[in-house]
């Protein structure tokens, strides 16, 4: 006995057909016609989209950042992201400065394990580069976190160039992808300090003091770095036109460089700062949301296939008590903003139903890519005999408008408010289980770890 998905239209990042999906206990045995037997449960799927499970490989949840802690822990995050469809989070694990990975890792499984209603895996953020934790990197990809990230930014966690360049020369060698936030922490740190100096607090200048063109240096040097070491390398949430360009021309040399952008950049711009009073703290996240010629670059780069992600950057504090730490000063805002939840339905009404990409591309920069940089390919990714059945139906016909009174995420806005959002996982599967079904979560925490693979190491390199 099954589970049978009837009649809907399988989309995969390279095709798209009619079939019935067979899953039978956590996998998906069989996707062909006429795959009904008796005994079997069937779902209708007719008129229905059954897209591989998204992957947001960037989220930040029950982060303590000094101040404040997020507003979603791994169990109100990943209810939030099965509500939306996606099925597995890659979540930062990040090394305290002075602290071993080891801890870290053991950090973020406490956090996580037994609280995840969709399956998890971590990066490791390292932010205090040594010969042992050159070591102990190996350690974690054995432990299946083959991914890092390095911050050019944010006094605490931001590493020069020669450990950017050792880190990179030690991924190659023990088959690990390192993620970098690109921004030239330098030259913002002055900014800001003058900034406040001058009595500019709000938090406008949280967007003035971190320009497009330190992204865009950051982007290069690291790009640069990366080709030095014969590593590759991954740009996280890439915000402007300058670090696309960048992007663009390594990848057009065959360099190894891969990258992720988010909803937030391809959907709103600068002038969210302009909001009256503190309302534009919301929009307080770094790379800060850029100018319209910028996300026409995105839009266009993401169309090209320039991008291989797109993830969310889930990072939520409460307008309300979290944000308003920075009223009288915008440097102590906490950078970030919600997204988990509505990031397979912004992408499908704003890129999708706008003909701006295909729905085989959505599900190439919403599942596929992220597993195969990640190391879950093919187990997660793709609707395939042997792949875990983490399925969404996704009923194109819904609609509905966006409010932060309706959505999971434990946080108290969005900054989608009152935006019309088409199409909505209708059952959601996770390894053959209904963990959604009309919107309404399973109150069960089913989530499991997951220990990823190597980076593959490329031999011309
Ligand atoms: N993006 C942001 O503002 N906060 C989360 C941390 C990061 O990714 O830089
Ligand atoms: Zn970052
Ligand atoms: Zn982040």
């Amino acid at each position: 006995m099954g589970i049978v998905l009837r009649g809907g239209t399988v989309i995969t990042a390279d095709s798209e057909y009619l079939a019935d999906v067979r899953i039978e206990g956590s996998t998906v045995s069989t996707v062909g016609q006429g795959l009904v037997r008796s005994g079997d449960t069937v779902i209708d799927a007719a008129g229905c989209y059954l897209l591989p499970g998204g992957i947001d490989p960037h989220t930040h949840f029950d982060l303590d950042v000094g101040s404040t802690r997020t507003a979603d822990d791994f169990a109100s995050g990943t209810q939030a992201a099965i509500a939306g469809g996606t099925t597995t989070i890659i979540d930062y694990a990040a090394q305290a400065r002075g602290g071993t990975l080891h801890a870290a890792l053991a950090e973020w499984h406490a956090k996580a394990d037994g609280n995840c209603y969709a399956d998890y895996g971590f990066h490791m953020g390292i932010t205090d580069y040594n010969p042992a934790v050159a070591d102990e990197m190996s350690q974690m990809v054995a432990a299946g976190v083959t991914s890092f990230k390095m911050y050019l930014a944010y006094k605490s966690l931001k590493v020069d160039d020669k450990t950017v360049f050792q880190a990179l020369r030690r991924s190659r060698e023990i088959g690990a992808l390192v993620g970098f936030h690109c921004e030239n922490g330098d030259a913002i740190d002055m900014l800001v300090q003058e900034a406040i100096e001058a009595g500019n607090t709000s938090p406008r200048y949280h967007a003035l003091t971190r320009p497009a063109i330190a992204e865009a240096e950051a982007t290069n040097r690291v790009i640069a770095l990366a080709e030095m070491a014969g590593a590759p390398v991954f740009i996280v949430h890439l915000t402007c036109k300058g670090a696309l360009e960048a992007v663009i021309r390594a990848k057009s040399r065959g360099i190894a460089v891969y990258t992720e952008t988010c909803p937030q950049y391809l959907l709103l711009d600068e002038s969210c700062y302009a909001a009256d009073g503190f309302e534009a703290a919301k929009y307080v996240m770094s790379p800060p949301l850029r100018t319209l010629t910028d996300q026409a670059a995105l839009w266009n780069g993401l169309s090209a296939g320039f991008f291989d992600c797109l993830a969310t950057d889930h990072c939520s504090f409460n307008y309300q008590r979290q944000k308003e730490l920075g009223r009288q000063d915008f440097s102590k805002i906490p950078n970030g903003g919600p997204g988990v939840e509505h990031r397979l339905a912004l992408i499908y009404t704003y890129g999708v139903l706008t003909g701006k990409i295909t729905l085989q591309q959505m599900v190439a920069l919403t599942s596929t890519n992220a597993a195969k940089l990640f190391g879950l390919f093919p187990r997660k990714g793709t609707i395939a005999p042997g792949s875990d059945a983490d399925i969404v139906v996704w009923n194109p016909d819904a609609s509905s408008v966006i409010t932060a009174a309706a959505q999971t995420q434990r946080v108290d806005y969005t900054p989608y408010e009152g935006w019309r959002q088409r199409g909505r996982a209708e059952y959601v599967f996770l390894r053959g289980r209904e963990v959604a079904k009309g919107g309404t979560i399973r109150q069960e925490a089913l989530g499991e770890y997951l220990s990823r693979k190597p980076f593959p190491i490329r031999r011309e390199d």
